[in-house]
């Protein structure tokens, strides 16, 4: 099982009361949900969001009128049956594509506005991705991989950040090596220091332990709850694992394409349950997602 290891009072003053992070399992108590932390100040809003495939009888209604704000410097888990929606929430969230209806904001930008070359601008100067595998650029070096979004958003590059950031994932000495030389826990690193280095106002995570095994997953899931809580990143991510998803603040869970259920720093038992009772009320199968059984 993975073991969260919370930061309570980084990114704030020293002294200063941390709102977020005591944990209850800690010692700690919590008195409130994360999206009443900071409720004027959403990193993302999803509004009646819906998301239809095809027509007619043939239609697939992947979201059915999903509203739901995600604050800025938390760390959420979207988690629900196969089927139930989970990657089209994170596509439509992330600008990747678009709602049928509703509407998504990044902040105060209501990307379902924007023209496609404005998206994809936006993607790349306030978003960051990280994939199941990895996706790096197999010709790149560690460094010229995490320096490109800033190179293809016409950014400064900043050596010595740079260095900053791969000492950060802990990979100080590979800025040299390429991804093929590296295994699959350090090659997830290298795509959280890319995904970290333009400072993006969120940061959105697909599966990001579906291909690792549960050190290295451990390992990968404290580089993400640090980067909230030390750098007051937001992270969004998608797994079918209850241990990966104790890791986040808050999990949603979703159920044919809407929101049916939500639980606060849930432990993998708890969210095990939860998720159990969701896939027999849908009465629908698993995906396949090995951390799904045996963990938690
Ligand atoms: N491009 C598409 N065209 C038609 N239907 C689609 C498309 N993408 C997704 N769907 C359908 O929308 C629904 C939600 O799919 P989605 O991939 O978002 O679910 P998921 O929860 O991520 O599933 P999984 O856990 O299996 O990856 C499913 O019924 C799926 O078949």
């Amino acid at each position: 099982m993975f073991r969260r290891s919370r930061h309570p009072s980084s990114g704030r003053a020293e002294g200063e009361e941390s709102p977020a992070l005591p944990d209850a399992r800690l010692g700690g108590q919590r008195p409130l949900p994360a999206s009443e932390y900071l409720p004027g100040d959403p990193a993302v809003t999803l509004r009646d969001v819906h998301k239809r495939y095809g027509r007619g009888n043939s239609a697939v209604h992947a979201l059915r009128g999903v509203g739901i704000s995600l604050p800025r410097a938390s760390f959420t888990a979207v988690m629900g049956p196969s089927g139930s929606g989970k990657s089209t929430f994170l596509q439509c969230a992330a600008g990747l594509d678009r709602p049928t209806s509703g509407s998504v904001l990044l902040g105060d930008t209501d990307l379902t506005k924007l023209r496609e070359s404005r998206l994809s601008d936006l993607r790349l100067t306030r978003l960051g991705f990280v994939f199941q595998h990895f996706n790096l650029l197999p010709a790149l070096t560690v460094y010229q991989n995490i320096r490109l979004p800033l190179k293809l958003a016409g950014r400064p590059v900043d050596r010595g950040a740079i260095e900053q950031m791969l000492a950060r994932v802990g990979l100080p000495d590979r800025a040299r090596h390429r991804p093929g030389e590296l295994s699959g826990g350090q090659q997830q690193r290298v795509a959280i220091a890319r995904a970290l280095i333009t400072d993006p106002d969120v940061i959105f995570a697909d599966e990001p332990t579906g291909a690792l095994d549960t050190t290295t997953a451990a390992e990968v899931l404290t580089l993400l709850r640090e980067a909230v809580d030390n750098l007051g990143a937001t992270v969004v991510m998608v797994t079918h694992e209850p241990s990966a998803a104790a890791w986040a603040d808050r999990v949603l869970f979703l159920v044919d394409g809407e929101v049916s259920d939500e639980l606060m720093l849930g432990d993998p038992e708890e969210i095990s349950a939860r998720m159990r009772v969701l896939t027999s009320a849908t009465d629908r199968p698993q995906s396949a997602a090995p951390g799904m059984r045996g963990r938690g």
